[in-house]
């Protein structure tokens, strides 16, 4: 493992060949005061090769593996945390299937986790939670990083208190694994906060097709998953009453919408008392 001089942030990106993880490589590499130490990824036939030569970015000098004990037990050995403030800093961008590993091994290893990965269940947050505060250590899950939706989101969960009715759609494009959308859980969790119930029925609906009328939230409140290719990630929230409605949309057109908020988290995760939920909670 290469020495990273202290003023640098030590980051290893797992998922590091796929949309998201590539993306943040290419950030990391970027920008002035981070240091990408290690990449992970399962791709197959991928093992050993020079990660930024595979990215088209030039030589790294780091090999990916599809092992992220490994990684992560030598880069916390490399980058020992005697504190907070210190030590490495894991973005996860890989599968909901492997997330919730990912982030308990980043803790046991004293590495923060940055979890861009969906698909957390309300239950795997809490745990993750219990284990960071035992480890005394910062870590963030981030269902997006986008600050346009964090504006939707603060947006939906102010109208929430005015309107009795609203309906929540996601729209992806089709490689995308878990439904409905890890924002579009946040969402409808930020419009539930005040303690609400949404859409009281008017009349007794049935489907004749199932799931028609989308997923049911405890809260009344219903999620809507379109995949399409095409799409990148967008999502809509609307609202209706008697003679009106009110629409709030947000549009990701690149990934690269999402790094500054990848990094900003990056920057702040050493400094974080426990899990934090949501970018909202950052900036
Ligand atoms: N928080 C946010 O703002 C955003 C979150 N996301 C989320 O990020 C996740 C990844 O999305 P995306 O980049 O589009 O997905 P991709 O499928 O493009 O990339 C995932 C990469 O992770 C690899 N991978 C899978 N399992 C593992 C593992 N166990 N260890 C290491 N690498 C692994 C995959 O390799 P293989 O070829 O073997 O499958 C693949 O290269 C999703 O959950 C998505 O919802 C996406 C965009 C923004
Ligand atoms: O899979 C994606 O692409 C995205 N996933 C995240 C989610 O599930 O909310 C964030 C964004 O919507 C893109």
């Amino acid at each position: 493992m290469t020495s990273v001089p202290p003023e640098l942030i030590p980051v290893v990106v797992a998922g590091a060949l796929g949309r998201m993880g590539a993306e943040v490589i290419k950030a990391v590499h970027l920008a002035s005061d981070c240091e990408l130490v290690g990449a992970v990824d399962t791709t197959p036939g991928k093992e050993g090769v020079e990660v930024g030569e595979e990215l088209g970015i030039g030589v790294l000098d780091v090999a990916l593996t599809s092992d992220i004990e490994a990684c992560l037990c030598s880069v916390s050995q490399s980058f020992h945390r005697t504190g907070p403030g210190q030590g490495a800093v894991l973005v996860d961008f890989t599968h909901p299937s492997v997330v919730y590993e990912h982030t308990r091994a980043a803790f046991a290893y004293g590495v923060h986790p940055v979890i861009g990965t969906t698909g957390l269940s309300p239950d795997q947050l809490l745990d993750l939670s219990n284990f960071a505060e035992k480890a005394s250590m910062g870590g963030a899950v981030i269902p997006n990083f986008s600050v346009g939706m964090v504006l939707l989101q603060q947006a939906a969960a102010a109208a929430a208190s005015f309107y009795q009715h609203a309906e929540l759609t996601e729209l992806h494009h089709n490689r995308k694994a878990d439904a409905p959308s890890g924002t579009c859980i946040k969402t409808a969790e930020m419009m539930e906060e005040l303690g609400k119930s949404f859409n009281s029925p008017e009349v007794d609906e049935h489907e004749s097709l199932t799931g028609s009328r989308g997923g049911l939230r405890a809260s009344g409140l219903r999620l809507h998953s379109l995949r399409l290719p095409g799409l990148v990630a967008h999502q809509e929230v609307m609202f209706g009453a008697p003679g009106e409605s009110y629409t709030l949309r947000h549009d990701t057109i690149d990934r690269s919408a999402y790094m500054p908020g990848v990094l900003l988290t990056v920057r702040k995760v050493r400094q974080l008392q426990g899990l934090v939920y949501g970018l909202e909670r950052l900036i």
